[in-house]
């Protein structure tokens, strides 16, 4: 169970959202949704425990979360296998061949993830979610380099998650296909209006 009491969040010393209280279940899957920079990946952080809440509280069980974040988190030189072996072996997670597989992975096993195409490599950063047996899947605009047909692999994968008990909170611009998750438009939270002036906006 993930629960929010009255949560902001900050970034750069700046609260960019304010007044959130709400669950996720297992089983359940939120999406946030808002346009760039409503503070999507700032409360993504914040449920990561990457920073502190600005203000109210954010409970979730002692290491449960398994963020993916923007970057893959991938090492170059290793194989995808191989990246995927180190992740488990730090998470204690499961065997990697069903990840593999789960992402359409296993033909690109033995290749070095410096030398997959960007969907590739999103796919395998995607896949590490898997091997990290957590059940709190945090999860920062997921389908970014993502053709159709991986769009629906990761889909398919999120909801075996769900339907073994596990939960997720994904940022995305996209429909996902995945209509049974609740969605959550963060505009309504917004601490303070972003000008459009892109000077403005790169040095908030
Ligand atoms: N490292 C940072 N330091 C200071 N402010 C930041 C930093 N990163 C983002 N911000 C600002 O925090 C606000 C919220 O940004 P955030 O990345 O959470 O938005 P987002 O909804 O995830 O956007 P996007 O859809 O573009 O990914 C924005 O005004 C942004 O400019």
């Amino acid at each position: 169970m993930l629960s929010l009491e009255n949560l902001a969040a900050a970034r750069g010393g700046v609260t960019v959202l304010r007044g959130l209280t709400l669950t996720v279940g297992p089983g359940q899957a939120l999406i946030l949704r808002g346009p760039n920079g409503s503070g999507k990946t700032t409360l993504l952080r914040t449920l990561a425990g990457l920073q502190a809440p600005a203000e109210g509280t954010c409970d979730l069980p002692p290491d449960s979360v398994a963020y993916a974040a923007h970057a893959d988190g991938l090492k170059a030189t290793l194989t995808a296998a191989e990246n995927l072996e180190f992740w488990a072996r730090i998470y204690g997670g499961p065997a990697i061949d069903h990840a593999l597989a789960a992402l359409d992975l296993t033909g690109l096993s033995r290749r070095r993830a410096g030398e997959l195409s960007a969907g590739q490599k999103r796919r395998l950063g995607l896949a590490r979610l898997l091997v990290t047996g957590r059940p709190i899947w945090l999860l920062d605009e997921p389908t970014v380099s993502l053709d159709t047909a991986s769009v629906a692999l990761f889909t398919s994968a999120v909801r075996r998650h769900l339907a073994g008990g596990g939960l997720a909170v994904i940022a995305t611009h996209i429909d996902l296909g995945l209509p049974e998750a609740r969605v959550l438009d963060l505009d309504p939270y917004r601490a303070r209006v972003i000008q459009s002036s892109g000077f403005d906006e790169a040095f908030t």
